[in-house]
């Protein structure tokens, strides 16, 4: 229990509607007393005037008080819902913290109290923060079921079955002269431990969505000068009233802006025109477009046909350079593509762009008569709108795939790479343990409690001191 109080505006940028300043620790009922005159009534909203230590009204608002240790952060909690005026929010925690022993709350100190008087585990505060940074509906579901102690409770699970396992293999020291009993009890453990690693294999196969779901569902936009990317782009990012974040250039040749396709973020990239080029500042530009290709889940190959065979040739001789084993066969011709034979599992859409202009009979004649609109993927004009709806839809639908919710699939998945790292520690250790049927049983025991102490870091209860701040700082203050 700590024996300072905090306070903070836990309610947001200010001016507001209404502003909510809280108080935890042991002078929280001393704050309310200071300000209301009295503490107000547990549990309930009770309208108080509140006033500085010179008497003078600071706003007329709602006062709570909550008596720990049932409360959020596992201490007694005082709440004032005020008016949210920047004077009002400042005279108020002025008021509060002019005693000794209160203080202005560190960004996450709310929820740091909470994990270390044991009210949440550290996925859970996690998961808080990953609510508050919530912008799609699959990242809020994603962090209520992790803020709601979904890991946890896998985690914690896992934990007790490898307690279990090695009280077993513990107890079987004792057999150690009677053979029999020892190999049975090794056989068992073996084969518990063995499910364990199989239900973790299978936790982690998710963490990939994990990630799409954190940082975004990348999408390349690639094609010649003129191809019509960024039309294509601005076009999309109009269409859709939530533009979750536009980046303009990452670096001066890509251009970002994640939508928010059914709930998944979606990051497109608007890459500078491929083309070979002997320019060495193009060259950058290409190179940083076969990059965000690499990277990418899915690209969007846009081709203008009103260009005719240069441009085309060009491009199709640049995609071929692209080495991502996902995406293209090494010898893809811009024909493979259309046909689709060069797709396979790879995620790659071509898009035949301007489609409000006419198909020039040239090309039809240069590269016969299948080379028609059908041979695309897509046919859109980003000026018109034709086409639009089908490209978004397809691409959301392949986003919600790659992010693991199309089947409203309510798994835990590890969202952050300190999770995810310390499961595959998890599995490695539990591997070593079950490819090694020979080890000593004392050896096997120190294994598995070395498993148990790898998740008892992922929940925060085994050595954890040094990585609070680092988790606790990103929150934000009053959380
Ligand atoms: N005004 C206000 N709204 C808020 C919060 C807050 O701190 N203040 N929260 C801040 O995060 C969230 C709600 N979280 C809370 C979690 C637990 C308890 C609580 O008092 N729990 C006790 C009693 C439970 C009961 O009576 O049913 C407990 O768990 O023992 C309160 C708020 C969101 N809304």
């Amino acid at each position: 229990m700590h024996s300072d109080t905090i306070a903070a505006l836990s309610s947001g940028a200010l001016p507001s509607g209404v502003a909510v300043v809280r108080v935890s620790g042991p002078d929280a009922a001393g704050a309310l007393t200071r300000l209301c005159g009295a503490v107000p009534p547990e549990r309930r909203a009770s309208l108080r005037t509140f006033r500085d230590s010179a008497g003078a009204v600071i706003d007329r608002g709602i006062a709570i008080f909550f008596a720990g240790p049932n409360t959020v952060t596992g201490e007694d909690i005082a709440e004032f819902h005020l008016h949210g005026g920047p004077a009002v929010v400042a005279a108020c925690l002025e008021a509060i913290t002019a005693t000794v022993g209160t203080r202005l709350a560190e960004p996450g100190e709310f929820t740091r109290r909470a994990f270390e008087n044991g009210r949440i585990d550290l996925t859970e505060a996690e998961g808080l923060g990953d609510l508050i940074a919530a912008e799609t509906e699959g990242q809020h579901r994603a962090a209520i079921l992790q803020a709601g102690g979904a890991l946890r409770a896998l985690y914690e699970g896992w934990m007790a079955r490898l307690t279990e396992a090695r009280a077993h293999l513990e107890a079987s020291f004792d057999f150690s002269d009677e053979g029999d009993v020892g190999d049975d009890v090794a056989a068992t453990v073996h084969e518990r431990v063995a499910e364990i690693v199989a239900e973790i294999r299978d936790h982690l196969s998710r963490a990939d969505r994990g990630e799409i779901l954190r940082s975004g569902y990348k999408v390349a936009i690639v094609g010649a000068p003129n191809a019509g990317k960024s039309s294509l782009l601005n076009a999309l990012a109009d269409r859709e009233v939530a533009i979750v974040t536009e980046v303009p250039g990452t670096t001066r040749d890509v251009i970002e802006a994640t939508l928010d396709l059914g709930g998944i973020p979606v990051r497109f990239s608007d890459t500078a025109g491929i083309r070979e080029t002997s320019d060495k500042v193009e060259a950058i530009g290409v190179e940083r477009a076969r990059e965000v290709m690499a990277k990418a889940d899915l690209v969007l190959a846009l081709v203008d046909t009103q260009q005719g065979h240069g441009p085309l040739a060009r491009f199709t001789e640049l995609l071929s350079h692209v080495k991502h084993p996902m995406m293209l066969a090494a010898d893809a011709s811009l024909e493979d593509l259309a046909e689709g034979t060069a797709r396979g599992r790879r995620r790659i859409l071509t898009v035949r762009t301007k489609a409000d202009q006419p198909a020039p009979s040239g090309l039809a004649a240069r590269f016969g008569n299948e080379w028609t609109d059908f041979r695309f993927d897509f046919v859109v004009s980003a000026k018109t709108g034709a086409g639009l709806d089908a490209l978004t839809d397809r691409i959301a639908e392949l986003a919600a795939a790659a992010a693991g919710l199309e089947g409203g699939g309510e798994a835990a998945i590890p969202l952050r790479t300190r999770q995810r790292d310390l499961v595959t520690e998890t599995r490695a250790i539990l591997e070593e343990f079950i490819g090694n049927s020979a080890l000593p049983a004392e050896v096997g025991a120190e294994t598995l409690r070395r498993a148990s102490d790898t998740l008892g870091r992922l929940t925060g209860t085994v050595g954890v001191e040094d990585l609070l701040d680092v988790i606790f700082s990103q929150f934000c203050i009053g959380k």
